[in-house]
């Protein structure tokens, strides 16, 4: 079973993740973007405001396919469950939001459509929802994405992608105390492994 996490830079993904790795240590944990080389080219292109925003989404798209093939299907042929800190939707929500302006006329559907053809589509997505401002306060201002204009684009983008698969998401609500949100993820998964 693959599980994802998703939400804006700063709603507590990796915090979640970490502590999920104490309840579930045979599950394989990863993220993208990844530590392969795919994934250093694109935490360089995060670190560069003149990045062009559609060369921006083939290289995070490169790192998926080399997830994909090196680390998810594998685990996932091993009957593993697999839990991943962001994965297709982050490019759904961030490279649609960054590519609002250019000459695509849908950059979400665009961009839906290249991962159509080879990705593997999450079982369930626990999405982190959380206001762009607290967002943002958290994250820190560290790479060009996490600033709360920009976010809550992304924002608009998560929730047009819960509205599209209401059965795949599921809301936790990260406005909460860190305790309170670990609670209702660790729920929330063991409720999936249950119902699966
Ligand atoms: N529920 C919470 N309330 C307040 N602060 C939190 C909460 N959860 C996490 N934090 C803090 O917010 C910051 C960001 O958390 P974390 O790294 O888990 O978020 P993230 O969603 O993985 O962010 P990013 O996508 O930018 O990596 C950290 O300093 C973390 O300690
Ligand atoms: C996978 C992926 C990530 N991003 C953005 C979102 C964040 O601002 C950074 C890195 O993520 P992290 O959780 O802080 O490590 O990259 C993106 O725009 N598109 C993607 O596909």
């Amino acid at each position: 079973m693959l599980i994802t996490l998703e939400g804006l830079d700063g709603s507590g993904k990796t915090t979640a993740w970490e502590a999920l790795q104490d309840v579930y240590p045979d599950a394989t944990f990863t993220h993208e973007p990844t530590d392969s080389w795919y994934g250093k080219a694109v935490r360089r292109s995060e670190g560069r405001d003149d990045a062009d925003p559609l060369a921006e989404l083939f290289l995070f798209t490169a790192d998926h396919a080399d997830h994909l093939s090196r680390v998810v299907k594998p685990a996932l042929a091993d009957g593993d469950l697999v839990i991943s800190d962001r994965y297709t939707d982050s490019r759904y929500a961030y490279q649609a939001a960054s590519l609002a302006d250019s000459d695509l006329q849908r950059p979400l559907e665009y961009i839906r459509g290249i991962h159509q053809a080879f990705t593997r589509e999450p079982d369930a997505t626990l999405y982190f929802d959380l206001d762009p401002e607290t967002a943002a306060a958290r994250a820190g201002a560290t790479n060009k994405f996490e600033h709360a204009s920009f976010l809550s684009e992304v924002r608009a983008n998560y929730e047009r992608l819960v509205d599209a698969e209401p059965g795949r998401f599921v809301r936790i609500d990260a406005s909460r105390s860190p305790e309170q949100v670990l609670d209702s993820v660790e729920d929330a998964v063991a409720r999936l492994l249950e119902d699966r």
